[in-house]
C-alpha cells in the first residue's frame, strides 16, 4: 500500500452481506488497484465463537477494511486486535444496518441512539490497534432525524479521535421497514452530509447511498473526501475498470470485460482445485457484461450452468463466447 489510507478513501466499495465476500473483492481489485474495499459485516460473536475463519482474505485485496458488528467494547477490541494482526488496513464499525437480527444483538443503526456507547466501542478498539478505526452510519433513525441529532453523534464519537466517517445519506426506520426498504424508501439527503463536512472540516467524510455514475461521484467529491458505492459496484461491476483513471488520475489502459474474465481464470482454477464450487465465484461476476449486447446471455449461461457439481472454467469460457455469438440478442 504505497499511499496513506486516506488516499484510497476517494472511492470505496460498501460492505454488503453475502455480496462483498473475498471472491467479489478479488474480482473488484483486478479492475481497480486504488479502491478501498470493505468486507461484509462480521459480528464479534462470529469471530470469537464461530467455527469458520471469518477473517480470511486474499493478500491481493489490500487496501482492505474489516467491518465489525457489535456493541460490546471488550469483544470489539478483541476482534480489532485479531484483525490488525491479520493485516487488515482499517476497522469499521457498523452503525447503519437496520435489520431486526442486528437490533436484537444491539448493534447496527440502533446504536445511533447511544453515541457514548459507540464512542466507548471506538475507543476500546483504538486502544489496542494502530490502524484507523472508522464508523459507517446513517443521518438519523426513526423520529431522531434532526441535524443536531447527527452532529451530537459525530461530536461524541469524534471526541475519541475517530476522524473518519462514512455517511449513508438517508435515515433508517428501525421498525416497519425491511433492510431492503430501508435502502430505498427514506429519501436521500446529500446536502446534510455536505453540511456535516462544512461543520467538521477536520474529519474525513465519505458519502454513501444511491450513487451510480462518475458524474454524480465528481459532484460529491467537490464537497467531500470520498464516495462509497454499494449496489452499483456489485450489479454493474465493470464500472470499476475506470475508477483508477477517472477518480485517481492514473494513466493506464482500461481492461476490457473479456480481459477481466481472463484475469479471473487462474483464481477460479485455484479455487476449484481446492474443492470450491464454480458459482461461489461466478455469482459475483454475472453483472460484468451488463448494458452491452449479449450481456443477458452471459448472465443466463452462468446462472444455468455454474452451480453444477462438475462445472469448471469451460463454463466461464462458454458464457463469454455466448456474449458475442450470433444472432445478436437484444441484450
Ligand atoms: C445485499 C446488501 C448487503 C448489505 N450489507 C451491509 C453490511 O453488511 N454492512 C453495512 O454497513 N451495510 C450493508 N449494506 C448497505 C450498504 O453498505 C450501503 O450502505 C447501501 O446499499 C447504500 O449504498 P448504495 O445505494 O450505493 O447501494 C448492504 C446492502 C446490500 C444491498
Amino acid at each position: 500500500m504505497p499511499q496513506p489510507l486516506h488516499h484510497y478513501r476517494r472511492f470505496s466499495i460498501a460492505p454488503m452481506l453475502e455480496w462483498t465476500d473475498r471472491h467479489y473483492r478479488y474480482f473488484a481489485r483486478l479492475m481497480s488497484s486504488q479502491t478501498l474495499l470493505y468486507t461484509e459485516m462480521v459480528t464479534t460473536g462470529a469471530i470469537l465463537f464461530g467455527k469458520g475463519d471469518y477473517l480470511e482474505y486474499n493478500t491481493e485485496e489490500h487496501p482492505l477494511a474489516l467491518q465489525l458488528g457489535g456493541s460490546d467494547p471488550q469483544a470489539l477490541a478483541q476482534c480489532a486486535k485479531l484483525a490488525a494482526e491479520r493485516g487488515y488496513d482499517e476497522i469499521n464499525l457498523n452503525v447503519g444496518c437496520p435489520s431486526d437480527r442486528v437490533q436484537n444483538g444491539r448493534f447496527g443503526a440502533c446504536l445511533m441512539a447511544e453515541p457514548q456507547l459507540v464512542a466507548d466501542c471506538v475507543k476500546a478498539m483504538q486502544d489496542v490497534v494502530d490502524i484507523p478505526v472508522t464508523v459507517k452510519t446513517r443521518i438519523g433513525i426513526d423520529e431522531q432525524d434532526s441535524y443536531p441529532f447527527l452532529t451530537d453523534f459525530i461530536d461524541t464519537v469524534s471526541a475519541t479521535g475517530c476522524n473518519t466517517f462514512i455517511i449513508h445519506a438517508r435515515k433508517a426506520w428501525l421498525n416497519g421497514l425491511s433492510p431492503k426498504e430501508n435502502r430505498e424508501i427514506p429519501p436521500l439527503d446529500y446536502p446534510r452530509v455536505y453540511q456535516l463536512k462544512q461543520d467538521f472540516p477536520q474529519l474525513n467524510i465519505s458519502v454513501n447511498g444511491g450513487i451510480k455514475s462518475f458524474e454524480e461521484m465528481a459532484t460529491h467529491l467537490e464537497q467531500l473526501d470520498g464516495v462509497m458505492v454499494g449496489r452499483e459496484a456489485y450489479q454493474n461491476p465493470y464500472l470499476l475498470a475506470e475508477v483508477d483513471q477517472r477518480l485517481y488520475g492514473i494513466d493506464k489502459p482500461t481492461l476490457t470485460r473479456d480481459e477481466v474474465v481472463d484475469l479471473m481464470l487462474p483464481y477460479i482454477e485455484r479455487h476449484l482445485q481446492q474443492g470450491g464450487r464454480l458459482n461461489h465465484i461466478t455469482r459475483h461476476m454475472t453483472g460484468l457484461y451488463q448494458g452491452i449486447a449479449g450481456g443477458r446471455r452471459w448472465r443466463r449461461y452462468l446462472s444455468e450452468n455454474a452451480h453444477k457439481a462438475d462445472a469448471g472454467i469451460e463454463v466461464v469460457l462458454a458464457a463469454r463466447d455466448s456474449v458475442s455469438s450470433f444472432p445478436p440478442s437484444v441484450g
